[in-house]
């Protein structure tokens, strides 16, 4: 069975428009006018058993909800999903048994009571019992190192803390498919490794599936072979990183440091022809290489007209390769 299936997954909003004016507000009350917004556009999804997702997608394109609709907060206004073999939102009650959910800015745990007592009611409600639960927590306890957080309450304890705790929290009933949504957001670069390291030893243990969502490209990085990128509602990349890479990872850039002062127009005009974008002044300068040009070009065409005091090759970041991605909107898995 597959962890997530969906196919033409869409969610449409209608939203309040309300008209200008003292008349339009008079209007307004005996004639309503809406608008709709599709936040999410037919999405075709799946995900396997055990893989560690990364959605990504600039601010509103859609992320959260289409999370919201595979934990069955929203009803999809089309198309078909299972998610652990259950309609999300049908099946609502035995569907949240199967996965966990951690979002990063709200808190899944009592706020004013001890983490234990929390942990506690959790088992309640997903009434768990036995041998087999005491020493699951025994194990979450040990290995996230919370152990001296259980007494206290949620309110006392730091961010990355309290983070920790909910991932022991989400984690509780062996969920088969966690939702991590901004897991490492706010957190120190120490506690971020940590959270990766447990995460990636969750999968590796269990077979976990992750699906995460966030703005940290280097959580990608650190835990994702899988992309899906979304924009504007739709998918726009879906495949591992390294393709993402090598498809859109040749801008590389050529930072130079200049003996004498050259203007930036003289630059232009010796590597006119070729896909390079010149910036800085003076002495200092990065060419910014596009699709096919490669340094040797630029360098040919410099070296003989410029005194180059000193140069350096930077491969482009993942940042900057799904920043250009939004900016020019589109990418082929
Ligand atoms: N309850 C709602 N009512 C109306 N419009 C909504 C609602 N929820 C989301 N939207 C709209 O749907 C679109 C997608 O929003 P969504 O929150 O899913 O984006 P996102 O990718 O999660 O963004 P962010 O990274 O900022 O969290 C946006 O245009 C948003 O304004």
């Amino acid at each position: 069975m597959r962890s997530i299936e969906a196919r033409g997954l869409t969610k449409e909003f209608k939203v309040y428009q309300s008209r200008s004016g003292l008349t339009g507000a008079f209007r307004d009350l005996f004639n309503r006018q809406y608008r709709t917004i599709r936040a999410v556009n037919g999405i075709d999804l799946t995900i396997e058993p055990g893989e560690i997702v990364g959605y990504i997608g600039e601010n509103g394109a859609g992320k959260s909800t289409t999370i919201k609709m595979l934990t069955g907060i929203l009803e999809p206004t089309g198309g078909c999903l299972r998610v652990n073999g259950y309609d999300p939102h049908r099946e609502r009650e035995e569907f949240v048994r199967t996965i966990g959910v951690v979002f990063g800015q709200r808190s899944q745990l009592w706020w004013d009571i001890a983490v234990k007592e929390s942990f506690r009611l959790l088992k309640k409600l997903y009434r768990l019992s036995g041998e087999g639960y005491r020493q699951h927590l025994d194990r979450l306890v040990e290995v996230l190192e919370i152990g001296p957080f259980l007494d206290q309450p949620v309110r006392k304890l730091s961010l990355g803390q309290r983070m920790r705790c909910e991932l022991a929290a989400a984690l509780l009933h062996q969920p088969r498919l966690l939702f991590l949504d901004e897991p490492t957001i706010g957190l120190d670069v120490l506690v971020k490794e940590n959270i990766r390291r447990f995460l990636k030893q969750v999968n590796a243990e269990y077979g976990t599936t992750i699906l995460l969502t966030t703005h940290d490209l280097s959580d990608i990085e650190a835990l994702c072979s899988r992309v899906v990128m979304l924009d504007k509602g739709n998918i726009i990349y879906d495949g591992d990183l390294e393709r993402l890479r090598t498809q859109w990872g040749d801008g590389r850039r050529l930072i130079l440091e200049l003996k004498e002062e050259v203007p930036s127009f003289v630059l232009n005009e010796k590597t006119r022809g070729l896909s390079v974008k010149w910036e800085g002044e003076g002495t200092r300068y990065t060419a910014r290489l596009e699709k096919g040009t490669t340094v040797s070009d630029v360098l040919s065409r410099l070296v003989p007209a410029v005194a180059v005091q000193e140069l350096k090759i930077e491969e482009a970041t993942t940042e900057d390769i799904v920043r250009r991605i939004y900016r020019e909107g589109a990418a082929h898995a």
